[in-house]
């Protein structure tokens, strides 16, 4: 059966969603994308040459919903959705990409028993390198949920996850990309402090980040393994760890992800039908 996939929000998300499923060959008369910015939507269109249009004429026709939208435009999409009634011919799934609110939220809002499957995916799907962790709602089988793996599969690497996990995922990997650029960033910017150009300090920092994520994921070796290789007895390495530690770098990493945790909790408990949530 062809995956029709309609993608609500355009933004970082699901433009990374739909930049990974045209690289991979997905065909794009099968993707739509529903787009509340028009300046935005034609940008869609012009870089990838999918359809953009309203929620409600996006839905209708798609086997896979995608919700890429902020928290707080949720209730407004699923509303319309709601709307738009199923041919019958195939059923619709809804998968959302939202950080913090639960399958519950979705399955209390569109009619009763549609399927959902949450995942959180990050944006390294843009150039098909997403880590994306998925779970399904009460009414979700495992075919809908292996369904949506597979999509996401094209797109990156994919774990099956309780969906109580979910905030610590989003912590670890929704989140990720993000503390990998602020390292590059201040790495960079030490580099530029020792007398490099930026752009050389830049090329430096991005390659090497890049290279010690292809050891992590590739070598089997543990970080661990992999640090001590770096570090020479009485050596250069010893000593920027040293100073990493001392400033706190460890401890700085349990907070922050701790903090992101809660805020993907608190999003939970600003939703309207926060009392459902599980
Ligand atoms: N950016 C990221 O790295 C990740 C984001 N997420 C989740 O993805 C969701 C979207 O995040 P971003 O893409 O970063 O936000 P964004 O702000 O870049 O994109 C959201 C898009 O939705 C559009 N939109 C809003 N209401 C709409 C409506 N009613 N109809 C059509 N389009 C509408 C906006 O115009 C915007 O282009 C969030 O809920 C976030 O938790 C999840 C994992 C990673
Ligand atoms: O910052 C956020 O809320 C979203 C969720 C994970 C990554 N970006």
């Amino acid at each position: 059966m062809t995956t029709r996939v309609a993608i609500v929000g355009g933004g970082k998300i699901g433009e990374a969603l739909l930049s990974g499923l045209v690289r991979s060959g997905h065909p794009t008369r099968d993707l739509v994308v529903a787009e509340k910015n028009a300046a935005r939507g034609a940008e869609l269109t012009e870089e990838y040459g999918v359809r953009v249009t309203a929620i409600a004429d996006a839905v209708e026709g798609a086997t896979i919903v995608v919700l890429a939208v902020k928290p707080a435009d949720v209730d407004g999409v699923l509303e319309i959705i709601s709307g738009v009634e199923d041919t019958g011919e195939v059923e619709r799934l809804t998968v959302s990409l939202v950080a913090g609110l639960s399958t519950r939220h979705y399955e209390d809002a569109l009619p009763a028993g549609a399927p959902v499957v949450r995942v959180m995916p990050n944006t390294p799907m843009l150039v098909g390198e997403a880590m994306s962790a998925v779970t399904g709602g009460r009414y979700a089988t495992d075919e809908h949920v292996s369904t949506v793996a597979t999509l996401l599969e094209s797109v990156g690497k994919v774990i099956v996850i309780a969906e109580k996990q979910m905030d610590a995922v989003t912590a670890v990997s929704g989140s990720g990309p993000a503390y990998a650029f602020l390292m590059a960033e201040a790495m960079i910017d030490a580099g530029v402090g020792l007398g490099l150009t930026r752009a050389t300090a830049t090329l430096l920092a991005a390659q090497t980040i890049r290279g010690a994520g292809v050891l992590l994921t590739d070598s089997g070796l543990s970080p661990v393994d992999l640090r001590a290789a770096v570090t020479s007895p009485a050596g250069t390495t010893a000593e920027a760890i040293r100073e990493l530690e001392a400033h706190g770098f460890r401890h700085a990493f349990y907070e922050a992800l701790r903090a992101n945790a809660g805020a993907s909790a608190a999003l939970r408990a600003a939703a309207p039908s926060a009392e459902n949530d599980g």
